[in-house]
Formats: C-alpha cells, sequence, structure tokens
C-alpha cells in the first residue's frame, strides 16, 4: 500500500515541553519507532507540523537587534522543515539503516485571496495564560486566540491548493525512497502574475497538505497521527464518546475546532472523497499507528 502520514506537532514537542533540541530529538525517536515498522511493508510519506517550531524560530528573528525584518514566515516554515526533516531522517535511518529516506523542502500553493489571509487559526509557538497572551500580542503586534484551556499566537492558515514538487515525490516512492516531505503543510508560496513563485507570511495546515499529498499520489491510506486515540463527540465534556468506524458524510455533519480536531477531520475527509475505493483515513493515536492502518484502533473513515 502507499500511505501518507501526518504526524502531529505533539508527538515532536508536547504542550508547556521546553523546545530543546535533546527534548524533540527524544521525541521523533520515539514518534519514529512506530512509523518505522510501515516501512518494512509500505511505500510511506511523512508529513509533520511545525506550529511549536516556527514560533520559536519567529520569537528568535523578531529578537535579532541586526536585522531591519523579522524573517517572513514562509523563511521560517523552509528553516523548520529542515530541522525537523533533518531530526526525522537521522531517526528513521537509525531505526532502518538499510532502506534509503529523503527530506525534501518543498513549496505548497495557496491562493493569494484565501479567506485564511483574513482569518488566523493556524497556533504557532508555545502556549500562555489568557491575560500573558494579551500582553504579548500588544507588545509584538501578534493575534492570539485560545488554544484549548491556554492562548497562543496565531497566524494565517490558507487552504493548500497544490503541491509543487508531488512529481519528484512519486518519483522517489517509486525508488522505494521513503519521503518526508510538507513539513509544516510545506513552504507557502504564490503565483505572481509573471507565472513565478513567492513565498507568503502564512504557516499552512500540515493535516490539509497531507491529503491533498495523498489524492495527488493516489495514496491508499492517510494516517492522521496525534495525541488522542479517537475524534470523539462532544469533546470534553463529561459524556465524551470516540467516533470509531464513520463516513465522512457523517463527519461532515458534526462540528470540530478550527485550530485542532477540525483541520484533521476535514482532511481526513477529503481525501475519503476524492478516493478511489479501497482508500480509508484514520485519525488516532500516535502510539497506536500499526493498528489504524486497518482500522483496529482509531476514529476509520471510509466512503460507506
Ligand atoms: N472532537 C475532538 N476529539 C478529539 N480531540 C479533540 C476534539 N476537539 C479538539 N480536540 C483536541 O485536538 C487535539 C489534537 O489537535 P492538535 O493539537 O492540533 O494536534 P497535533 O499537534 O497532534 O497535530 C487533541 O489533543 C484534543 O485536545
Ligand atoms: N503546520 C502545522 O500544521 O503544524 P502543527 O501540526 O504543529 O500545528
Amino acid at each position: 500500500m502507499r500511505i501518507v502520514v501526518a504526524l502531529g506537532g505533539n508527538a515532536l514537542l508536547q504542550r508547556g515541553q521546553v523546545p530543546d533540541a535533546e527534548a524533540q530529538v527524544e521525541n521523533i525517536r520515539r514518534a519514529v519507532r512506530q512509523l518505522a515498522p510501515l516501512t518494512d511493508d509500505h511505500e510511506v510519506v511523512i508529513t509533520h507540523g511545525n506550529g511549536p517550531q516556527v514560533g520559536v524560530l519567529a520569537m528568535e528573528s523578531a529578537a535579532d537587534p541586526r536585522l531591519t525584518k523579522a524573517y517572513p514566515f514562509d523563511a521560517l516554515g523552509a528553516m523548520t522543515q529542515g530541522l525537523i526533516g533533518y531530526w526525522i531522517l537521522q531517526a528513521m535511518g537509525n531505526e532502518r539503516p538499510y532502506r534509503q529516506f529523503a527530506s525534501i523542502i518543498n513549496q505548497t500553493l495557496v491562493d493569494a485571496h484565501d479567506p485564511g489571509f483574513a482569518d488566523p487559526t493556524k497556533f504557532v509557538g508555545e502556549v500562555y495564560e489568557e491575560q500573558q497572551a494579551h500582553e504579548l500580542a500588544q507588545r509584538h503586534g501578534w493575534q492570539v486566540k485560545a488554544d484549548g484551556e491556554h492562548w497562543r499566537r496565531v497566524v494565517a492558515s490558507p487552504r493548500p491548493r497544490e503541491i509543487i514538487e508531488t512529481k519528484l515525490i512519486d518519483h522517489l516512492l517509486e525508488e522505494s525512497i521513503i519521503v518526508v516531505c510538507a513539513g509544516g503543510g510545506g513552504v507557502p508560496v504564490v503565483r505572481t502574475e509573471t507565472g513565478d513563485l513567492r513565498g507568503v507570511e502564512a504557516v499552512i495546515d500540515k493535516d490539509l497538505s497531507a491529503a491533498l499529498i495523498a489524492r495527488r499520489l493516489r495514496a491508499d491510506r492517510l494516517l492522521v497521527l496525534t495525541d488522542v486515540e479517537n475524534v470523539q463527540v462532544d469533546f470534553g465534556t463529561g459524556h465524551a464518546r470516540p467516533i470509531k468506524r464513520t463516513t465522512p458524510a457523517e463527519l461532515r455533519r458534526l462540528e470540530f475546532p478550527a485550530g485542532s480536531m477540525g483541520p484533521k477531520v476535514d482532511a481526513a475527509c477529503q481525501f475519503v472523497e476524492a478516493g478511489g475505493p479501497g482508500v480509508a483515513a484514520a485519525i488516532g493515536s500516535l502510539e497506536e499507528t500499526a493498528d489504524l492502518v486497518h482500522g483496529v484502533r482509531g476514529t476509520y473513515v471510509t466512503s460507506n
């Protein structure tokens, strides 16, 4: 099978964890232990989040007295692809030394008029208490929103339209190379009137980019790996219950938060709606990756 995996930002850095390199390398090592067995029997593409990391780089860039202007988010996104891609590449290589892995810096086309530019939803950086978040927003010109019980900086997150390097990724898979790509959803770019590509200030949702890649590569499975075992109905209430097997039609009738479960559900639905017979998407815990593939665990989404 051809499998596209979206590795949640929580797998790389848990909420509240200090973003030291050592901590992230250790988290990635744990995540990769779950992913490596997939590569024994399947063609695998790994995408990953970058919200916490791109927030750290943005703070560093804004604080650098030598710069007249902080680095824009397209450049910071490319940096996180290099950083996290390198960590994943090394960890995968250590788990499966006889396999070949490639991590690519990729660009993701977005629409310059996407409504996501006017209503930022992508959480970046660390979590704050509400009061502190508002103070930081005032001081740095950020926009901040509630993320569960905490508050975080938000940036624009336009919908991914095309993965510029799709053909390259396809070639690599056909050569039995495991590909890490679309880190942080891919570097957001728009096409100018002259046909050139130009980076834009945004962070794309990696789950939506993973769904797009999975569709374009005609994948059999989309695995959205995060820190909860299932998508839940009435999440966060006393009567929350897990959704096990479902369809896009059923999921589309429910509502999920824009900055967390919403894009995961949307990604799963988009992939299954566009896919051929036998395709499935699963949303669930990284720790249960092997069982998600066949719908034994997690929320398993099929067309009927
Ligand atoms: N209906 C829901 N079912 C399950 N989890 C939900 C739901 N709504 C919101 N969440 C939250 O979504 C989180 C996963 O989204 P997110 O933090 O963006 O994941 P990741 O960083 O792993 O991509 C869970 O930890 C949970 O707190
Ligand atoms: N870019 C992105 O979707 O990152 P997170 O998964 O960390 O939110």
